[in-house]
């Protein structure tokens, strides 16, 4: 649906809402964004529901490897959850309103709270391959060349016109995580910091790493 427009049309939110609504019992307030190979992170949930992408109306499909390219609906902790097993990217040839169209769709659903998850690549001299990065702050480069999901008419039941950005990733959940890396015993592979996200598909040239750290990014993903 309108994959390169700026704009998807509120019929379409509402179809793939009601459909999910009429398929699960779940009314997460929880939804969780696997990135790359992190897909396993809805292993641990009970009572799973599971919806593949390409059966979902107007969602769009995933096209990259390590993204299963299933909703998982289930509970966790006692708590009702929505995974994305899969995530999708501007690179595959959607646009960002598409690229970010389930977020808006777990907005409808009810979902509260958002964790979004990737593989991205580090910039900050401290870090070592494998760690984890809470992010605190961003760098939307694409954004800042009209790339931005948020372009186009505004819908005020997804958000305000302006959106302040200056506390953009909850401090509370922050510092939830920090308390528990340090309960156990991770605090060596868990950092903060700010993420940048450039368009890809190809990985940063060393030139453009060096420049992402002068502009304060610790780590970036496409
Ligand atoms: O950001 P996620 O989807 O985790 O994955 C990152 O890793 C993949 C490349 O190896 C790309 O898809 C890139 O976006
Ligand atoms: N750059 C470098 N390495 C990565 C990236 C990136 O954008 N994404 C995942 N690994």
């Amino acid at each position: 649906v309108h994959t390169k427009s700026f704009h998807i049309h509120i019929k379409y939110y509402n179809q793939t809402t009601e459909w999910l609504l009429s398929r699960t019992r779940h009314r997460p307030k929880i939804a969780v964004v696997c990135g790359s190979g992190l897909g396993l992170l809805a292993d641990g949930v009970t009572n799973k529901e599971i919806f593949p992408y390409a059966d979902i109306p107007n969602f769009p499909v995933s096209t990259v490897p390590g993204h299963e390219g299933c909703l998982v609906f289930g509970i966790l902790k006692g708590k009702s959850c929505v995974f994305m097993q899969g995530r999708f990217h501007l690179y595959e040839g959607y646009s960002l309103c598409k690229v970010t169209f389930p977020v808006r769709i777990f907005k409808l659903l009810g979902v509260e709270t958002l964790i979004v998850t990737n593989a991205s690549g580090g910039l900050c001299p401290d870090f070592k391959v494998g760690d984890i990065m809470l992010i605190k702050d961003h760098i939307n480069l694409p954004g800042f060349a009209g790339q931005h999901p948020l372009c186009g008419p505004n819908d005020e039941r997804f958000g305000i016109r302006f959106p302040c950005m200056s506390d953009a990733y909850s401090k509370d959940l922050r510092k939830l995580a920090l308390d528990i890396s340090h309960e156990l015993d991770y605090t060596n592979f868990v950092r903060e910091g700010v993420y940048c996200m450039v368009s890809g598909p190809n990985f940063e040239t060393i030139a453009e790493a060096r420049m992402l750290q002068v502009l304060g990014c610790d780590s970036v993903d496409i």
